[in-house]
């Protein structure tokens, strides 16, 4: 059955943020250059929230070809591209206005469909709604299926955050999506963070990937990795993250956050 059985959490802590930063860099560095090597490109999902802060490791670093980098949003809201509550615009601000990618390889939502998909009520909504997850599925596909030729598309890397509640992408806690085994991208119209529409990556995605990484600092987040990494028969969407072999899952997280973590965590090595 090798092959097919879900990966366990390979948890790293460093003694302060700076140290996890510079870690991750690193991290990235190595998957990009198997990626390249393998298939000439490095796909990527990247989120929102924390996440893209903790990436200013790769600003200015020697070795990244973002020429190679095709990154894709591991979930996003329904809003404008330049909306303060865009993941995308937050990733621009910390990250991509900073750094040499082609625009061409960072995959948005189509914003010719956010409009219709964000009139009132949520239920006159639910056809454009529709449309905007076809339409980055249908992004998703263009860019794997075609080389990859697998059911669900292989992600080189996702990088996810963890919100206080166990959320990871749009995936909340008790939310009926939970258990969406087809669909690679999915919306919602309920979200309990706001804004409460949004897309998202679905877990038959995140569990196919060849590497997630969750990021995690501060004290903030010491109880939620304690019950995602010590409880996991709690079942809360982050310790459903659990990419099937040779895929895996590791934890960057800062000994503030690990602090309750009784999970064995695991030197960091190149
Ligand atoms: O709403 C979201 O929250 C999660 C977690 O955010 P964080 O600020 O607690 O790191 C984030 O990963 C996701 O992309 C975002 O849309």
């Amino acid at each position: 059955m090798t092959g097919h059985q879900p990966s366990t959490p390979v948890v790293c802590s460093f003694s302060n943020p700076e140290e996890l930063i510079e870690s991750l860099a690193h991290f990235i560095l190595k998957a990009q250059k198997e990626s390249i090597q393998k298939k000439g490109r490095f796909t990527v999902a990247v989120s929102g929230g924390s996440l893209p802060e903790q990436l200013n490791g790769l600003i200015g670093k020697d070795g990244v070809k973002w020429d190679k980098w095709q990154v894709f949003y591991a979930d996003e809201r329904i809003v404008p591209l330049d909306h303060e509550d865009s993941n995308h615009a937050l990733c621009t601000t910390q990250l991509w206005s900073k750094v040499p990618i082609p625009q061409e390889n960072i995959h948005t939502i189509d914003p010719a469909l956010i409009d219709a998909a964000s009139v009132e009520p949520a239920s006159d909504a639910e056809d454009a709604l529709e449309e905007i997850a076809d339409a980055y599925e249908q992004e998703l596909i263009r860019e794997f299926a075609n080389k990859d030729s697998a059911r669900f598309p292989i992600f080189d890397l996702i990088l996810l955050g963890v919100g206080p509640d166990g959320h990871t992408c749009s995936l909340f806690p008790g939310h009926p999506l939970l258990s969406e085994d087809d669909r690679w991208v999915a919306y919602i119209t309920d979200s309990p963070k706001p804004p409460p529409r949004r897309l998202t990556l679905t877990f038959p995605v995140l569990n196919h990937a060849s590497r997630v990484a969750f990021v995690a600092s501060g004290a903030g987040k010491v109880d939620t990795l304690h019950t995602v990494l010590d409880k996991p028969e709690e079942g809360l969407p982050a310790s459903r993250v659990r990419p099937i072999s040779p895929g895996q899952v590791y934890w960057f997280v800062d000994d503030a956050a690990a602090a309750k973590i009784e999970y064995p965590k695991t030197p960091f090595k190149l």
